[in-house]
């Protein structure tokens, strides 16, 4: 099968011919250049307008050129191709709109069949098409995003996502401050190469995270005269830090021990170098498509769209108008049949248990050390793993004295970054996801955040339950008269790994705690829907008006767009 795919979300006016039988995918792009600023959508239209029909033209040239034999002479030729796939969303309104009328036009005079795909998911399937990888956790790191996928059950899970803005974009503003030209990724690694280290904010929840805090710190370091390429350095070093941890969490929750990277960021030779030695250390495998793959470029819509039209996932004229801000949990996965990636590996209950951070050995106690990350700058490193750790201690014990059940500190080094503990539990709540267990954790999160404490890392992988048959030690400290100080009816449950948490008193930093949970489910869980209800239902019950208050904070968090 040949497929022309159609692209066009920002800034590139791509159009491309994929080969199915030869596997060739031969790309024609134009790509628009702002004068001064960022992209504007108004001047992207414009080149969209221009350049969409020329490329398209282009890719047709192309694909008769090198049609096979039989296909030429007939009285009626067959069409150059077999179908039209086009970046249907997300992006640009204006840009996208040109780009389907391009596709329509093309489908219609060739009478083939029309194929809207998610850019978001062709940034993400080109790479596990290229690695030959089966069920991967698949980053992207593009300009208007930054997210980690995993496919489970018919769908792509959002396992983690930028909190404000995409990766790209945030470097892209921070050189704007510098009155450096569009796009700034390139520029700050060059500059990047000649820096040295200095400290800037560091942002994840979970596998969430956020840049705002690092850019407005980045641009105040110049501001105050800090050496543009110290500044430059650094921020790739905590921006690419942040996105290598939570891809480690990513595949530390799924149990994968695949990754594939996305997008235009995914040039960056030190992003790549991260994930490629974090890969390593954990034994996973990494893969990054080649960067003609990796930027926006139609050769990514034509071979996911080849795949979606071999799957009889095509789109008719009637149903194909653009979706600005369609999100690629939201695309149901009609060509994927094989294995889901949450493969419970990580449920196996071993003496030595691998985080995605620590070592925890489990004995007659539980010690847990924070190992050096070589992937990251050692000063940041550092820093992290000392700051965790005494996070990790002091909130525990806050958390306990709050009668939320947690294991008893026996010891702490914060200068080896390890902490001696009680045992709790006898498996992690992933392994036993029912209903009564998440609405204790539901109970447990409004307990906290009525005291102004802030978990920041509730997955299902930090809440310990006792096991489904009774084995190991299910007792805590305080249970031994079988009560649930949780207040619940179901039985126990514990938190542990609190070295993200800290004291807050904004209503958007409890809300981001139950959309870390949240996001643990439903990336994990075959139904998440009853789970995500008991959660919540305990949460406000237990919670009060200010329960309520943080659940409607949650619906704002998850609704916020990136496109308009
Ligand atoms: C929706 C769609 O329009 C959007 N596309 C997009 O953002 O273009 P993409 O080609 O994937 O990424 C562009 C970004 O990639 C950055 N970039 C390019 N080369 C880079 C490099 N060597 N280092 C860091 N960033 C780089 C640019 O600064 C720019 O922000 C998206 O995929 O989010
Ligand atoms: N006190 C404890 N009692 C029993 N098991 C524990 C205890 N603390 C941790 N564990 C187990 O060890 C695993 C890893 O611990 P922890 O989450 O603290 O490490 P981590 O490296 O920070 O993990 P991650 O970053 O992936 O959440 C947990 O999922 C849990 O199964
Ligand atoms: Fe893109």
């Amino acid at each position: 099968m040949r497929v022309l795919g159609i692209e066009g979300t920002a800034w590139a006016a791509s159009a491309a011919v994929h080969d199915t039988g030869t596997d060739a995918t031969r790309i024609f792009t134009d790509a628009y250049q702002p004068e001064s600023g960022g992209i504007h959508p108004r001047e992207a239209a414009e080149h969209m307008r221009e350049a969409v029909p020329q490329v398209v033209a282009e890719a047709l040239d192309h694909a008769r050129e090198t049609a096979p034999d039989d296909r030429e002479g007939d009285e009626s030729p067959s069409p150059p191709v077999d179908a039209v796939a086009f970046s249907r969303g997300p992006g640009l309104g204006p840009c996208l709109r040109i780009v389907a009328t391009a596709a329509r036009t093309v489908a219609q005079r060739l009478d083939v069949p029309l194929v809207g795909v998610n850019h978001m998911l062709a940034h993400l399937e080109i790479g596990r098409a290229s690695a030959g990888f089966s069920s991967p956790v698949c980053l992207n790191a593009s300009g208007a995003n930054a997210h980690l996928l995993g496919y489970h059950g018919g769908r792509y899970r959002m396992l983690g996502e930028t909190m404000d803005t995409g990766v790209g974009n945030a470097i892209d503003k921070f050189t704007r401050h510098l009155d450096w030209s569009h796009p700034g990724g390139p520029k700050v690694e060059e500059a990047a190469k000649d820096g040295e280290y200095v400290d800037l904010p560091y942002v994840v929840k979970g596998m969430e995270f956020s840049f705002s805090g690092i850019m407005s710190a980045a641009k105040q370091a110049v501001d105050e005269g800090v050496p543009v390429e110290d500044v430059c350095f650094s921020l790739q070093e905590h921006v690419f830090g942040m996105l290598t941890e939570v891809a480690e969490r990513a595949l530390s929750l799924t149990g994968s021990d695949e990754l594939v990277l996305g997008g235009g960021v995914g040039q960056n030779g030190r992003l790549r170098e991260m994930l490629s030695e974090m890969c390593d250390q954990r034994g996973a495998s990494f893969h990054a498509p080649e960067p003609r793959f990796l930027r926006d470029n139609a050769g990514m819509i034509a071979v996911l769209g080849a795949t979606m039209a071999a799957a009889g996932d095509t789109t008719a004229v009637e149903d194909s108008r653009v979706r600005p801000n369609w999100r690629p949990d939201d695309v149901p996965v009609t060509w994927r049949s094989d294995e889901d990636v949450s493969r419970t590996a990580a449920l196996r209950e071993g003496t030595t248990q691998r985080g995605a951070e620590a070592t925890v050995t489990l004995g007659d106690v539980v010690e847990k050390s924070r190992n050096p990350k070589t992937y990251r700058h050692p000063s940041l490193d550092a820093r992290l793993r000392r700051e965790r750790t005494r996070a990790e201690a002091r909130l525990l014990h806050d958390a306990r004295k709050l009668g939320v059940s947690t294991p008893v500190v026996r010891d702490v080094d914060p200068r080896d970054a390890a902490i001696t503990m009680e045992r709790v539990g006898g498996t992690d709540l992933a392994g036993r996801l029912d209903p009564a267990h998440v609405a204790s954790v539901g109970r447990h999160l409004a307990t906290l955040h009525d005291a102004g404490l802030v978990h920041g890392d509730p997955t299902t992988r930090n809440v310990r339950v006792p096991a489904a048959d009774g084995a190991g030690p299910t007792d805590g400290t305080g249970a031994e008269d079988g009560t649930h100080p949780d207040g619940g009816t179901g039985e126990r449950t514990w938190l542990v790994d609190f070295g993200l948490g800290y004291h807050s008193d904004d209503a958007e930093d409890y809300a981001m705690d139950l959309h870390v949970f949240e996001g643990s489910v439903v990336g994990t869980a075959d139904e998440p829907a009853p789970l995500l209800d008991a959660f919540e239902t305990a949460y406000r019950e237990a919670g009060g008006d200010a329960g309520e208050a943080v659940l409607a904070q949650l619906r704002d968090v998850e609704g916020r767009g990136r496109y308009q």
